[in-house]
C-alpha cells in the first residue's frame, strides 16, 4: 500500500517581505492547502482575530506548550514567541492533506530537521531597500523594531541555501503564481514516486 501522506509546504523569509500578503492571496485561490495557524505571545494588531490570524497566548501558556512538546517548532523573534502547534500539522498530513506553514527562518530550519521531506520556499525581497520600505509602509513597528527586523533579515537572507526554492516577491500575483507552480510541481514529483513504487510492487508480485 502506498503511503498517501500530505505534503508539508513551508513559506519563509524575512519579516516584511510579504509572506502574509502572498499567503492570503494564495489562499483566496487555492483551497486544497490547509493553513496551520500559529501561536504567538505578541499583542493582537488592529483588525486581527483570535484563531484566524494567530492563537494569542501568554508567555506562561506558551512555555507550558513547549515543555509539553506540543509545538512542532518555535522561535523567539524580536521579543515574542511564535510557534506551530504540532497536533494539527501531524493529523492533517496523516489524513493525506497538504499543510502550509508561513513562519520565520529559525522555525523553518527546525521544521526541516523534523520533516526533511517538506518543501521549503524562501520568499525574498527584490532588495533590502525595498524590504525596509515595506516594513516602514506597513506602519506596525516603531523605528527600533524596524531596525531590529532589518538586522534579522540580513542574517536570514544568508540562510537561503537551505531552501528548495526561492521566490522573489517583486509582485504579489507573480509570487503567488510561482508558489502555486511549486505546489503543482511537487504533486507531480510525488505521483512519479507513487507510480515507480507501484511498478516495483507489480514486479515483486509476479
Ligand atoms: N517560527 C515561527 N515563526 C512564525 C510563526 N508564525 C509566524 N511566524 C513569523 O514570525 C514573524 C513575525 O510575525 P508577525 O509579528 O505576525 O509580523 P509580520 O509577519 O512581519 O507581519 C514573521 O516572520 C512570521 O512569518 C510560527 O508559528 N513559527
Ligand atoms: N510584492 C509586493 N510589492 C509591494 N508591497 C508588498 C508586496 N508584498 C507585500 N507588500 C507589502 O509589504 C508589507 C509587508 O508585508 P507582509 O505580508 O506583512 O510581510 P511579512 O508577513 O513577510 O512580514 C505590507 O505593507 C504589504 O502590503
Amino acid at each position: 500500500m502506498i503511503e498517501e501522506k500530505g505534503i508539508l509546504f513551508v513559506l519563509s523569509g524575512p519579516s516584511g517581505v510579504g509572506k502574509g500578503t502572498v499567503r492570503k492571496a494564495l489562499f483566496k485561490k487555492d483551497t486544497d492547502l490547509q493553513y496551520s495557524i500559529s501561536m504567538t505571545t505578541r499583542d493582537k494588531r488592529a483588525g486581527e482575530k483570535e484563531a484566524v490570524d494567530y492563537f494569542y497566548r501568554t508567555r506562561e501558556k506558551f512555555e507550558q506548550m513547549i515543555r509539553d512538546n506540543q509545538l512542532l517548532e518555535y522561535a523567539e523573534y524580536v521579543g515574542n514567541y511564535y510557534g506551530t502547534p504540532r497536533y494539527y500539522v501531524e493529523e492533517t498530513l496523516a489524513a493525506g492533506k497538504d499543510v502550509f506553514l508561513e513562519i520565520e527562518v529559525q522555525g523553518a530550519l527546525q521544521v526541516k530537521e523534523n520533516f526533511p521531506e517538506g518543501v521549503f520556499v524562501f520568499l525574498s525581497p527584490p532588495s533590502l531597500e525595498e524590504l525596509k520600505n515595506r516594513i516602514v509602509k506597513r506602519g506596525t513597528e516603531s523605528d527600533d523594531l524596524v531596525a531590529n527586523r532589518l538586522h534579522a533579515a540580513k542574517e536570514e537572507i544568508e540562510l537561503m541555501d537551505a531552501y528548495d526554492y526561492v521566490v522573489v516577491n517583486d509582485n504579489v500575483n507573480k509570487a503567488v503564481d510561482k508558489v502555486q507552480a511549486i505546489v503543482k510541481s511537487e504533486h507531480c514529483k510525488r505521483e512519479r514516486v507513487a507510480i515507480q513504487y507501484k511498478k516495483v510492487l507489480e514486479v515483486e508480485e509476479k
